[in-house]
């Protein structure tokens, strides 16, 4: 299969990533504050140097486009954080060395171009401190069009709302091939499919925990026009693309924050949960119904806002934002 080898290499390192991110969420991570104020943990840094290793290794060539790099970790105030960061790169990568650690980190520094990875090596960041979901959110661009997608759902489970079912959920996709869902510990993905619309109990929508990376009362107005009609289930980070994709909502709306009306999102905060829902026979579009631009920089300038539905209702959903 095309991007078999592409597709291999981003599982095992995502799974690799979330053993990293399991072990500092229950030993209660300390954030550190970035320079935008959003904080970031060991795990964000030991993520991205674990991915951006096992990509570089395989596909040499190949760019990253990452969240994190290590300017602040190279700085003398932030030793102990290093020393924390290449202690837990370590138990998977046993010689790794602390300048091997920040190399790994920076070469998340890509620009984007003809084909490139797009990594956040955690989304959610606040949820997975305060114990929550968060996801590790891995995609390849090809030519504009996302071509590979693994999300890595650690706290996830397969009935989201219950909580029933294996916890550590990795969704997969191949452009054209569809996507598949495997916990943690199997060894055989199934494919998912979007909810269909007859199916009343799953007509969910799903929306931030954090109100201020969106506009929930606007939210909940557009998900009713739309005919949803049950209060929305808050899920931290890409783990919404998933409960969209496996048929456990038929609606993820995120709307600009009348806080922060100029805010673009970011490339790896929706290029892996995208190809997902695609693939799952989903639509994925910004809140003028127009199509995510992948490849014109790490920050989507021309769309605002994104809608990601099971496809009948999407339509429906555009109209009544009315633009
Ligand atoms: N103002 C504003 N508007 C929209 N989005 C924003 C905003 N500020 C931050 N971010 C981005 O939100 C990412 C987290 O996604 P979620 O909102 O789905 O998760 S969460 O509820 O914050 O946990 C988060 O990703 P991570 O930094 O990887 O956690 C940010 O990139
Ligand atoms: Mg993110
Ligand atoms: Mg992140
Ligand atoms: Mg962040």
């Amino acid at each position: 299969m095309a991007y078999e080898a592409e597709l291999q290499v981003a599982m095992a390192a995502t799974l690799a990533a979330a053993k990293l991110c399991q072990k500092v969420q229950a030993e209660i991570p300390k954030a550190l504050e970035k320079k935008d104020r959003t904080p970031v943990t060991i795990a964000d840094y030991g993520s991205q140097a674990l991915i951006c290793r096992a990509i570089a290794a395989a596909f040499p060539n190949d760019a990253i486009v990452g969240e994190e790099d290590a300017v602040a970790l190279r700085s003398a105030e932030q030793a102990d954080t290093l020393v924390h960061v290449a202690q837990q790169v370590r138990e998977l990568v046993p010689d790794a060395g602390t300048q091997d650690v920040l190399n790994w980190i920076d070469r998340g520094n890509g620009t984007v171009g003809d084909r490139f990875w797009t990594l956040d090596p955690i989304d959610g960041t606040k949820g997975f401190l305060r114990g929550e979901q968060y996801a590790i959110a891995l995609a390849l661009v090809e030519a504009g069009e996302i071509k590979v997608g693994v999300l890595g759902c650690p706290n996830l489970t397969e009935d989201i709302e219950t909580g029933a079912g294996t916890r550590g959920l990795l969704f997969l996709a191949v452009r054209g091939k569809g996507a598949q869902l495997l916990p943690f510990g199997s060894q055989a993905a199934r494919p998912i499919r979007v909810v269909d619309p007859d199916d009343a109990a799953n007509l969910r929508f799903v929306e931030s925990v954090e109100s201020a990376h969106g506009d929930p009362a606007r939210q909940a107005a557009i998900a009713k026009a739309a005919g949803i009609a049950s209060p929305s289930l808050r899920i931290d980070s890409q783990c919404k693309y998933g409960a969209v994709a496996s048929g456990q909502a038929a609606l993820y709306l995120r709307l600009p924050s009348p806080k922060t009306p100029g805010y673009r999102e970011n490339i790896w905060d929706h290029a892996a949960g995208a190809i997902v829902v695609e693939e799952a026979g989903g639509r994925v579009t910004d809140m003028f119904g127009e199509p995510l631009e992948w490849h014109k920089g790490a920050k989507m300038l021309n769309n605002q806002g994104v809608v990601v539905s099971n496809g009948p209702i999407h339509d429906a959903v555009i109209s009544a934002l009315g633009i």
